[in-house]
């Protein structure tokens, strides 16, 4: 079922859950019908009060899967759920969502609103996604589109205290949630291209309002820069883990970090990391890039790939003597990691900061919707490690604070998302950027743990032609640790079987993925509203709000986070023990990432997904093979559906399924996931409008 069809079934609840605040916005007749967003059928119009009516007596079954738990157990969100997850206000937002309920009669603005949602999205839709509101960084989300602003939803945001107005006029100066084309990466052609169209940066008006958000500084005590926690009881388990290295003279692994020859520094700084054992990707990429060679890793989720780039570059600058940072109007940083959301570079540069305790190294992290005079004022106070989302980073580049001729080591983290059909492109356009030096001067490292195939052929054009590959386990494999369910559960009654799961959960840290910003402003006020403390994360919010809802959610505050896509991949979250696809995404890779917030670092995790009988039956393949190759039950009714819609030769549904089970240098051979050579898939961009 596609977002129509979606919002066909809510719309008529949305009587009882429109905001007061959107409703005094945009409403402005008495049906509150000005934007054609009534339920016009009569089916629609009746079933919301009698679905309603069977939500609320149909009372709460004991959850599958989550049997442990009793009655008096599954009520304990009503009792918390007030607690910070509900500001006073009428608004949700950077502390939680608003306890109001809806007022009845109007949801013409809050779908109007939200219908523009995808106006933002086309060029950067993860390339293979089929459906059409997918969340994406709005910081890299290029405007090709046209329309710079009208484009944009305002989020439903406040500051947690009923202050909303700000950031839903339209006119605040923190709106993360959008860029002003000083941040933009934009294609064009000609001279220059690379650079931000943007010359006049933020002063200028033409462009939207400025972005004024200088996030908080990370606490600099050394207790805070080390804080960490533990690894699970399936941490020594990674050693069973078959490790696959390919390509020519692979130095051996090593099997401790002694053998590493780590300077003094960064043992002490791995020590009080609490690191004593290497995980599989660190036993093989750490000789590997020691040895100066490029690589392309992939391992499971939440297995440690940030350390086992960081510590190997670390070693090398400390090796080499690095200048100590100063004050220069253009840095030329040695290092340059691209990672494609905001939260993660922020994640990758205080691991850094970390690694790099006690040492001369800088690292700096630059992202968009913060203000770009902050992101310069902390480069040209040094930098040698930047940590930066691709959008800010081309911008600063044409503003010309960073100069690229230094770079020794460029790492993409998520390797295949930054170079699929949504960053490819940028990245590109780095690498031939003027002073970029070659890939033969460079030294190029991919992390991911999905490599599709056809990625990981772009990915050449980076790479020297004898570059490594690892691979730990199965390639685009899940990680064991995690628990997984499917249940098949129609659009009609995911939200029901949602509130009956997270009751049964209690207060443990949950992560419900959505496929749309709009689905997930209206999934967090649905819970709130059930009283379920609840915050969220897209697109579409106020960076500055983001990062409030990240916060809360790290520190328990509010223990449900409803994210889209841009928390799949890499945020690694303590405590977080559940994970819920509320949708299932459009790819199964995109599936592994999600449910990779859960199970990191030998700790143990669950996955529950809402299968839709009718829009997810094209994931039916891939999410056996990801299943059974996990030594996950396979529900019967999910291997007859996977039967049924095998089409031998063609995986005209799988799009963006395919990945390999080696390094595709090895041939043709490999098989995809659903069984079939993954050069017989279709063109990924077969249905695709990229302009
Ligand atoms: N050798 C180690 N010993 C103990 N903890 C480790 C070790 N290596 C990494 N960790 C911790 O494991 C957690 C997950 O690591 P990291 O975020 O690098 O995983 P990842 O493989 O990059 O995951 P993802 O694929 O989701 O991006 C982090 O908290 C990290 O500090």
């Amino acid at each position: 079922m596609g977002d129509e069809d979606w919002e066909a079934e809510i719309n008529p609840h949305m009587s009882s859950y429109v905001p007061i605040f959107e409703k005094d916005r945009y409403s402005s007749g008495e049906n509150g019908n000005n934007f054609n967003r009534t339920p016009t059928s009569s089916s629609e119009m009746d079933d919301g009060p009698s679905r309603r009516d069977h939500f609320m007596k149909s009372g709460f079954a004991s959850g599958r899967n989550f049997g442990n738990r009793n009655a008096g157990e599954s009520n304990k969100r009503d009792n918390t759920s007030t607690m910070g997850g509900f500001g006073v206000g009428k608004s949700f937002g950077n502390r939680g969502f608003s306890n109001s309920k809806f007022e009845d009669g109007d949801s013409s603005g809050f779908w109007r609103e939200s219908s523009n949602d995808c106006e933002d999205n086309p060029t950067r839709n993860r390339g293979f996604s089929k459906r059409g509101d997918n969340d994406l960084d709005p910081d890299e989300c290029m405007q090709r589109t046209g329309g710079l602003f009208g484009s944009r939803r305002p989020a439903l945001s406040g500051t947690g205290n009923g202050d909303t107005s700000q950031s839903r006029s339209g006119s605040g100066s923190e709106r993360g949630g959008y860029r002003g084309l000083n941040e933009e990466v934009i294609t064009g052609s000609g001279k220059n291209s690379w650079k931000s169209e943007a010359e006049g940066g933020e002063s200028s008006d033409t462009q939207g309002p400025k972005v004024t958000y200088i996030p908080p500084p990370p606490p600099e005590d050394e207790d805070s820069i080390f804080a960490h926690y533990q690894t699970g009881i399936n941490f020594d388990k990674y050693d069973t883990i078959l490790v696959e290295v390919s390509g020519h003279d692979a130095p051996p692994a090593i099997l401790t970090f002694e053998e590493a020859n780590l300077c003094q520094t960064l043992n002490n700084n791995i020590a009080k990391a609490g690191y004593t054992k290497l995980t599989p990707v660190q036993k093989y990429s750490i000789p590997i890039i020691l040895a100066g060679r490029d690589l392309m890793a992939c391992a499971q989720t939440g297995s440690g790939k940030t350390a086992a780039f960081l510590l190997p570059i670390l070693a090398h600058m400390m090796h080499d003597g690095i200048t100590a940072s100063r004050f220069k109007e253009l840095q030329e940083p040695e290092c340059l990691i691209v990672a494609p959301t905001r939260e993660l570079v922020n994640q990758i540069y205080l691991e850094a900061r970390k690694f790099s305790f006690g040492t001369c190294v800088r690292a700096v992290v630059i992202y968009g919707g913060t203000q770009l005079g902050h992101s310069i004022r902390q480069i040209v106070q040094g930098c040698n490690i930047l940590c930066a989302t691709p959008g800010r980073l081309m911008d600063i580049i044409g503003k010309e604070k960073i100069g690229l001729k230094q770079i020794k080591y460029l790492v993409l983290d998520e390797a295949d998302r930054m170079l699929d059909m949504g960053f490819g492109p940028e990245m590109k356009k780095l690498i031939s950027c003027p002073g970029m030096p070659s890939k033969e001067q460079r030294q190029t490292l991919m992390f991911s743990a999905t490599f599709p195939e056809e990625i990981q052929r772009l990915a050449a054009e980076f790479l020297k032609s004898n570059y490594l590959f690892v691979a730990v386990g199965q390639v685009g494999g899940a990680c064991r640790d995690v628990q997984q369910t499917v249940l098949q559960v129609g659009q009609f009654s995911k939200r029901e079987k949602l509130v009956e799961i997270l009751r049964n959960i209690g207060d443990e840290r949950t992560m419900v993925f959505v496929e749309t910003k709009k689905k997930a402003d209206f999934i967090a006020t649905f819970l709130c509203q059930e009283k379920i403390s609840t915050t969220s994360i897209h697109g579409d919010r106020e960076q500055k709000e983001r990062e409030q809802a990240l916060g809360d959610f790290r520190c328990g505050k509010c223990p449900v986070l409803v994210a889209t896509s841009v928390a799949a991949r890499g945020l690694d979250i303590e405590n977080v023990q559940h994970v819920i696809n509320f949708d299932l995404p459009s790819t199964i890779d995109e599936y592994v990432h999600r449910i990779g917030r859960t199970g990191r670092c030998g700790n143990t995790g669950r996955a529950i997904s809402f299968f839709d009988l009718e829009s997810d039956n094209h994931l039916a393949q891939p999410l056996v093979k990801v299943l059974t190759d996990a030594q996950q039950d396979v529900p019967a009714w999910l291997e007859e559906i996977a039967f049924s819609t095998y089409i031998p030769g063609f995986s005209g549904s799988t799009r963006g399924n395919v990945f390999a089970s080696v390094d595709t240098r090895k041939g043709k051979s490999s098989l995809n996931t659903a069984g079939f050579s993954s050069s017989q898939a279709p063109n990924p961009v077969d249905d695709e409008s990229w302009d």
